[in-house]
């Protein structure tokens, strides 16, 4: 049997920074924990724009296709900041979501216990949280037409629609659900019902949906005020589903729950594949990250937890995702920081690479 494929495309700013950790992990694997993958790497985002004119070369695209899984750094950064719309290194991202179709991403947002004390919120609010939000992905504002800058009179209007399908919302919904059967059997699903017909149409059909699973407790938010709880009193939810402008907001908010923007990872699953596993791109919530790029100081572990999340639902490997995830458990238990995860005084930050080793140094000690 052939090995599993990866398409690795580290992208932009911190992008192959973090990518480079989750590299060690993956020879990790061939040299020590018994899993050997076939790695391919390339272009997408602004470094594809440099090399090709364009932020993802159809040869690149149609390797994803093909692959088992891609893992993506991030894209982006100042430099590409006053390109044409159409050629921005997040429509190379854009682009691979949608001709994937992966409408249905994971951003789980774990506290984990040596960092309950350094979440934007009090300890006893954060710690143990477990929550997981499902965007929706491949539609809605980010996607929907008519869209541009348009002369209107003697001025210029700029327009994004928000268009959302009944089946579009159904085959979320239904990844949701099927979601929080697997965990605490809640779901709360987030709109503005109150001021948007996408919203009224969002929340019919996943009360429709939610009559096929009656285990689970289903409520209803208004994404306004679902922020505002967010922040209140997360661990009153388990699973949470939400269109794909709310869900990128909300999640980015329920990063600083974990600690930092560099905890957070994401997998964006699609329809099944002929092997059964769905096709599938996993990234670290954050960005190229411009401030912080080429000094050594990024977190890697949104990165390399996203890379465990590819263990878990790609690759059937649940057991090693665990691995993965407790080997970061230990490394942050013993101690270790990035500079984001700083507050302590007289803690020193270690590097992007430092970290790294030392994930990979717990991985051996797990053996
Ligand atoms: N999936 C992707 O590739 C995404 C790309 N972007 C792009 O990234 C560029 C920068 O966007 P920003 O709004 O600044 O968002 P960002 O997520 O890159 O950074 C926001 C803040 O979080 C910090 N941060 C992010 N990741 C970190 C990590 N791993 N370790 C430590 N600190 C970290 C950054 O230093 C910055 O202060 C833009 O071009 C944007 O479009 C933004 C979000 C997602
Ligand atoms: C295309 C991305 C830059 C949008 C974003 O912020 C995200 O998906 O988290
Ligand atoms: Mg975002």
């Amino acid at each position: 049997m052939s090995n599993p494929s990866l398409l690795i495309l580290p992208g932009d700013g911190i992008g192959p920074e973090v990518m480079a950790e989750v590299r060690k992990i993956i020879d990790w694997y061939g040299a020590k924990g018994g899993l050997t993958f076939d790695v391919t790497e390339d272009l997408v985002g602004g470094c594809a724009y440099d090399k090709h004119g364009v932020p993802l070369a159809d040869a690149t695209m149609a390797k994803a296709q093909e692959v088992d899984a891609v893992l993506l750094g991030a894209v982006g950064g100042p430099k590409y900041d006053n390109l044409d719309f159409s050629v921005k290194p997040e429509r190379g991202l854009l682009r691979l979501r949608k001709e994937m179709d992966l409408f249905a991403n994971l951003r789980p947002a774990q506290c984990f216990d040596a960092l309950a004390d350094f979440s934007s919120l009090k300890k006893d609010i954060v710690a143990g949280l477990d929550i997981m939000i499902v965007r929706e992905l491949t539609s809605g504002i980010y996607f929907g037409e008519p869209r541009g800058i348009f002369e209107e009179g003697n001025e210029r209007v700029g327009i994004n629609t928000q268009r959302y399908t009944e089946s579009e919302i159904d085959r979320v919904a239904r990844a949701a659900f099927e979601l929080a059967m697997k965990r605490g059997k809640k779901l709360c699903s987030m709109e503005k019902a109150n001021v948007m017909e996408s919203g009224i149409l969002w929340r019919e059909v996943v009360t429709k949906v939610g009559e096929d699973y009656p285990e689970v407790a289903l409520s209803h938010m208004y994404a306004d005020a679902g922020a505002m709880q967010l922040v209140r009193a997360p661990k009153q939810f388990d699973v949470i589903v939400t269109d794909n402008l709310f869900g990128d907001l909300l999640s980015d908010a329920a990063a600083m729950l974990t600690g930092s923007l560099g905890m957070l990872p994401s997998a964006s699953l699609g329809a099944p594949m002929a092997n059964g596993r769905p096709k599938a791109l996993y990234e670290p919530v954050h960005g190229s990250a411009p401030d912080i790029a080429g000094q050594g100081k990024a977190n890697p572990i949104a990165c390399i937890l996203s890379f465990a999340m590819a263990l878990r639902y790609s690759f059937d490997q649940g057991a090693e995702a665990d691995r993965v995830e407790a080997a970061v458990e230990k490394v942050l238990a013993d101690g270790l920081r990035t500079a984001d995860l700083l507050g302590e005084e007289g803690v020193q930050p270690v590097s992007t690479s430092q970290m790294g080793d030392a994930v990979v140094a717990a991985l051996d000690a797990s053996l």
